[in-house]
């Protein structure tokens, strides 16, 4: 791939760039108490069965992140590194549930990270955009209470994702939310097929109107699915590294991605928590060529189906 080829990242959760030295700095910062004795032996605990067992420590670490400045702080910190990683365009989502629901107004997160996007361009170089994530997990109801708050503090938001535990959570459950998302004028995008089933990837896209699916590994299961995918061009945005360190599939040299290129599916390449899962989307470039043997061409292929999936 030519290394000045435009790329976006359309996968990334901005918690999920919460490194281990910002973690506590922000504790020291903001006087919070961590239950972790120095870095390694926080480090020691980035060891995951499931997308659960990650999901329980990517919340309990958010509790540092309390006012404006830490959200900017943190933003920051991930454009900083994804100019590092060629990116030139990065649409990351953030969960306002994970914070509301702990005290934090949502205004200072909104605030702390519009501020890092309002400066992304001039300031590192990638042309930034943010996607409010509904917490599936989390009441119904709240995430109509969360939405509406967004509305009302005019958050500058491009769309409406779907994230968290994904199996017994189906998009489903969340139609008319994201109706009056469409209603608004926002992107829609959603988490399925990660660990839950194709069905959910259909019920993302027929009921929820996604545009693009995150993960949406497991549709390759469902061979109607696919010919859909591919005819209708739906972006995918993989995860490779999360795939594996979560254990939806064995290894990096197991990863369907090149099934998934083949098949003529939109598919490109992200982090979604890099933080966590061991690197940066030039990381799991690198980790691909090494395991997957990936080529120039089809690194290519990936950095111009990532342009494509943009929403802007
Ligand atoms: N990989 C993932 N799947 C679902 N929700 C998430 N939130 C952060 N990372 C996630
Ligand atoms: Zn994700």
């Amino acid at each position: 791939m030519d290394e000045s080829e435009p790329l976006a990242e359309l996968h990334v959760h901005i918690e999920g760039t919460l490194e281990p030295e910002l973690i506590f700095s922000l504790a020291e910062r903001n006087r919070v108490a961590l239950p972790y004795s120095d870095l390694a032996d926080l480090r020691s605990r980035y060891e995951f069965t499931d997308l659960q067992s990650f999901l329980d420590l990517y919340y309990a670490n958010m509790q540092v992140l309390q006012t404006a400045e830490d959200f900017a702080d943190l933003a920051r910190a991930y454009l900083t590194r994804a100019a590092r990683a060629g990116i030139t365009r990065a649409e990351f989502f953030f969960d306002p549930q994970a914070h509301t629901s702990r005290g934090v107004p949502l205004s200072e997160v909104v605030d702390g990270l519009a501020d890092a996007v309002a400066g992304a361009r001039a300031e590192y170089g990638v042309d930034a955009a943010m996607i409010a994530s509904i917490v599936r997990d989390r009441p119904v109801t709240e995430a109509h209470e969360v939405f509406g708050e967004l509305m009302r503090l005019q958050a500058p938001v491009i769309g409406l994702g779907l994230d968290s535990a994904e199996m017994g959570y189906p998009p489903s459950l969340f139609e008319d939310v994201f109706a009056r998302a469409r209603a608004e004028g926002l992107h829609i995008t959603a988490h399925a097929g990660e660990e839950g089933p194709p069905e959910y990837v259909v019920q993302a896209l027929d009921l929820l109107g996604a545009e693009r699916i995150d993960h949406g590994i497991r549709s390759l299961e469902d061979p109607e699915l696919v010919a859909r995918l591919v005819d209708e061009q739906i972006p995918l945005t993989v995860c490779p590294l999360s795939n594996v360190r979560l254990r939806v599939v064995d290894s990096l040299a197991d990863h369907p991605l090149r099934r998934m290129l083949d098949a003529g599916l939109s598919v490109s390449v992200n982090s979604d928590d890099p933080a966590y899962f061991g690197g940066y989307v030039d990381d799991a470039f690198a980790a691909l060529q090494t395991h997957l043997g990936l080529t120039d061409e089809e690194r290519t292929t990936l950095a111009r189906n990532s342009i494509r999936a943009a929403f802007d």
